[in-house]
């Protein structure tokens, strides 16, 4: 019986949308030199979707997905993020909302004092429930599950720019957030290792029951998301193609 309730509970959490956007509106700037950059914005992502957010350069991609992980606070509109509301939240609150997301950017952003296994036990340290042989252990296991359990001990400086991702998504997921925020995870890779990257990223996204929010240019990777959304200055202009 208590698997059944169990069970029936993880469904409904897999249905419930994790991110909720409605009429959202975002400016940058003061005075005269006040900009809005995003225009009555409306989307809804659900649990264990990956959806890929596309558009120009300047079309208020990299604003939404750093709305969205609490990154900078939200003025005007609706953004709830698990539950929690996120526009007008207090720095206290973007806090905690900021330590639930797994994040991944263009430029691997690792520690390059810190060997892979370091970088990706920083993923666990707001975990405090685990002791640092627990920390290590889910670590290596986790680096190892990216294929690199033979570099554990290397820096960043000795690897290569898909091995350096694959580390930075190790870290984004060790700790099984319920949400992963990628911004341009394969811009700075070439088409093999790009690809690598994002199918890891599928696949532990999968693995996980994780929602994976990803902004990319790269036209050869739409196909690993399940959902394609486009921004036009400042617009979403279609929220609807799914694949
Ligand atoms: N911190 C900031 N201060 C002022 N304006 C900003 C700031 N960040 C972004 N903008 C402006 O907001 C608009 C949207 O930028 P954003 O980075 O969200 O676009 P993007 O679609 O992610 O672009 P790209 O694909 O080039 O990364 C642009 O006009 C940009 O110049």
């Amino acid at each position: 019986m208590q698997t059944l309730i169990a069970n029936e509970s993880d469904r409904a959490t897999t249905q419930a949308p994790v991110i909720t956007v409605q009429n959202l509106n975002h400016f940058f700037g003061h005075g005269q030199l006040r900009k809005q950059v995003l225009f009555d914005i409306n989307l809804e992502i659900n649990a264990g979707e990956i959806v890929i957010m596309t558009g120009p350069s300047g079309s208020g991609k990299t604003t939404l997905l750093t709305l969205s992980g609490g990154l900078r606070s939200a003025q005007e509109g609706s953004l709830k993020v698990l539950g929690q509301e996120l526009c007008g939240a207090s720095a206290e609150a973007l806090t905690i909302a900021r330590r639930q997301n797994g994040y991944i950017f263009q430029a691997h952003n690792l520690h390059h004092s810190l060997t892979a296994l370091q970088n990706v036990k920083m993923g666990l340290e707001l975990h405090n429930h685990l002791s640092l042989a627990e920390m290590r252990d889910r670590a290596a296991a986790m680096l190892d599950h990216v294929g690199l359990g033979n570099r554990l001990d290397y820096y960043p400086d000795d690897l290569s720019g898909g091995q350096k991702q694959r580390v930075a998504i190790a870290r984004a997921l060790v700790s099984h957030p319920k949400i992963v925020l990628a911004d341009e995870p394969t811009a700075a890779l070439d088409s093999k290792s790009g690809r690598d990257v994002v199918n890891l990223m599928q696949t532990l996204a999968k693995e996980q029951g994780c929602t994976i929010l990803l902004v990319t240019h790269d036209n050869r990777i739409l196909d690993v998301a399940d959902r394609i959304v486009e921004m036009e200055d400042g617009n979403l202009t279609n929220n609807s193609i799914n694949r």
